[in-house]
């Protein structure tokens, strides 16, 4: 009830929700459970380096270290383990070694504590990606479970190949920039490409008649 109360009021910290370009940044998973396969799944394609300190790893991260690149090292947490990293996922499944990273870890570095959000640094929204399109959804930590139900209807609302149509306006975009000078003009027809046919024409697969009407489009309004 406290918390409610504190809701009310106003008086709880807002997480703020960015988007990380984390290439060749050092992650570093502490733990190698159920809960660190959950959060290595959301850094495919990030082109991470990924290191997971773990005296066992389960079988799906064994699985996905065929898939995507990451580094085991088969022992128990040290400090030494973490002196490197940008950003650590403490995963284990004892509070005490978990509090023992949040111990040992500078204060530059972002900390997630899979069992104490509020001593964390960050934490993981659910996220639905459709390509270039990323769909994050947060409670601020008070329902993750609502967060993943959410995720689920929006994964129901956007087919899975939207992402087609995003790069659809990445290019016609792009275009647009380079060949036309006007600001209005540009504008006038970035917006007309939020026109629901577009996308329905990329969804169903009817690319031919998507692209003529672009360039018809464009020929009208440049
Ligand atoms: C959304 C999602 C993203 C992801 O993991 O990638 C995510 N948790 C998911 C699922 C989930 N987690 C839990 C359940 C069981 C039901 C329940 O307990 O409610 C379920 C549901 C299920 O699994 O079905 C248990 C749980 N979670 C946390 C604690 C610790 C605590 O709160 O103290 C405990 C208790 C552990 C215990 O009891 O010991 C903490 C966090 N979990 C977060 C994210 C962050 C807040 C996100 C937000 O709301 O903004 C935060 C704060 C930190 C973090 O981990 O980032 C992912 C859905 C993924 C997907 O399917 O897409
Ligand atoms: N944040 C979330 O979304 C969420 C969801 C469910 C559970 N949890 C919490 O996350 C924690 C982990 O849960 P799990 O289901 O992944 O547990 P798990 O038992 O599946 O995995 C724990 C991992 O920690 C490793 N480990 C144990 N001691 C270690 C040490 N000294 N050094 C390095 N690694 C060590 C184990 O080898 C194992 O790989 C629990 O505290 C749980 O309450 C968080």
């Amino acid at each position: 009830m406290e918390n409610i109360q504190n809701t009310k009021k106003g008086v709880f910290s807002m997480y703020y929700p960015m988007m990380l370009n984390i290439e060749g940044k050092n992650v570093a998973f502490i733990g190698g459970g159920r809960v660190a396969y959950q959060k290595l799944k959301g850094l495919e394609n990030t082109k991470a380096n990924i290191t997971i300190i773990s005296p066992s790893i389960i079988p799906e991260i064994e699985e996905w270290m065929k898939r995507h690149r990451a580094k085991w090292i088969q022992k128990e947490f040290e400090p030494s383990d973490i002196e490197q990293a940008h950003i650590i996922f403490a995963a284990t499944s004892h509070a005490e070694v978990n509090r023992e990273v949040k111990l040992h870890k500078k204060e530059h570095q972002l900390l997630l504590l899979s069992d104490n959000p509020k001593e964390s640094d960050f934490l993981t929204p659910a996220v639905v990606r459709r390509g270039k399109l990323a769909l994050a959804i947060s409670t601020n930590g008070a329902s993750p479970a609502l967060a993943k139900k959410i995720k689920r209807d929006l994964e129901q609302q956007f087919a899975e190949n939207f992402g087609d149509y995003v790069q659809f306006l990445e290019e016609a975009r792009k275009m647009v920039i380079n060949k036309i000078d006007d600001a209005e003009k540009k504008k006038g027809i970035l917006v007309r490409l939020l026109d629901p046919i577009f996308c329905e024409l990329t969804i169903n697969g009817n690319i031919e008649k998507r692209d003529q009407l672009f360039m018809k489009l464009f020929a009208e309004l440049r």
